[in-house]
């Protein structure tokens, strides 16, 4: 099997594919984007490809959300959690107060925010293409500049560490999901990702109407998210997560009948847990 993550190796991503059993002798295939990872299963350039959606600190994974929702060509077909801890990370032994510039991915920068302010609050903070990206930026660098990532990806890229467990709560973690082609056989699912959007979305109730399809038949939503409709200011899809497989009735009836309130109903995935 070949398995796409976000690269390059070293990343969070990359660890989440390591532990996982789904990916035990798979070829390991490190993408530019999460967007690239994606793709590249839809063009049949991997068989799978797993993809951060959900972190406990900094919520979604924005890129997964749209990418996913905009693909009818790929479907979820797995869910995994991986306990994330981060490393600072430079090409040399620096003092916290001399760091000029810190680099990660946007949601490390998030999930340590309160500790950069308190540990490097004269650094400038950029974003990087991913964690790994960046610790190979700053390993690569003279300049006074750290990264946060892996440990694994200050070992790849001869990167010093100079603090560990740099994240703003202890339990952090995020949520993966494993993307196949559409159609992909999943086994039993016990939980349904879908996103719609539109049709009556300004009149008064019509969120309220599509919730209660879920509501009336005693399905349980674990999750609801919402994301720009992009082509139109103040207009939004919605993502919600509900804790059956659409092989129930009361989930498949519930989809059914949202449909009749929405311009757009799409199941991105129905899953095991
Ligand atoms: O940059 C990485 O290492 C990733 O795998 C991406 C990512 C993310 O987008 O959430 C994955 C897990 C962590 O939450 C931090 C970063």
């Amino acid at each position: 099997m070949r398995v796409a993550y976000l690269g390059p190796a070293g990343t969070f991503s990359e660890e989440a594919a390591r532990a996982a059993d789904r990916a035990a002798g798979a070829e390991l295939m490190p993408e530019t984007t999460i967007a690239d990872a994606i793709e590249a299963v839809a063009l049949g350039h991997a068989d799978e490809a797993i993809v951060p959606i959900e972190n406990s600190i900094e919520g979604s994974v924005a890129q997964t959300l749209d990418t996913l929702a905009d693909r009818s060509d790929v479907t979820i077909v797995a869910e995994q959690v991986l306990p994330v801890s981060h490393f600072l990370v430079a090409a040399r032994d620096l003092a916290e107060r001399e760091i000029e510039r810190v680099v990660s991915h946007p949601q490390p920068l998030g999930q340590c925010a309160h500790w950069l302010r308190a540990h490097t609050p004269a650094a400038e903070l950029v974003a990087a293409s991913s964690t790994a990206d960046a610790v190979r930026e700053v390993a690569a660098s003279d300049a006074p500049w750290a990264a946060i990532g892996t440990r694994r990806a200050a070992e790849l890229y001869g990167g010093t560490v100079l603090a560990e467990g740099i994240e703003d709560e202890a339990g952090n973690a995020t949520r993966f999901v494993w993307v196949a082609p559409a159609g992909a056989d999943v086994g039993s699912p016990a939980k349904t990702s879908i996103v719609f959007w539109g049709a009556g979305d300004d009149t008064p109730g019509w969120l309220v109407r599509c919730l209660s399809e879920f509501a009336f038949r005693g399905v349980n939503l674990t999750k609801i998210e919402s994301r720009p409709l992009r082509g139109r200011l103040g207009h939004y899809r919605f993502f919600v997560d509900l804790d059956l497989g659409l092989d129930a009735p009361d989930a498949a009836e519930a989809v059914a009948a949202l449909r009749g309130h929405c311009e757009g109903v799409r199941v991105l995935g129905t899953y095991p847990t």
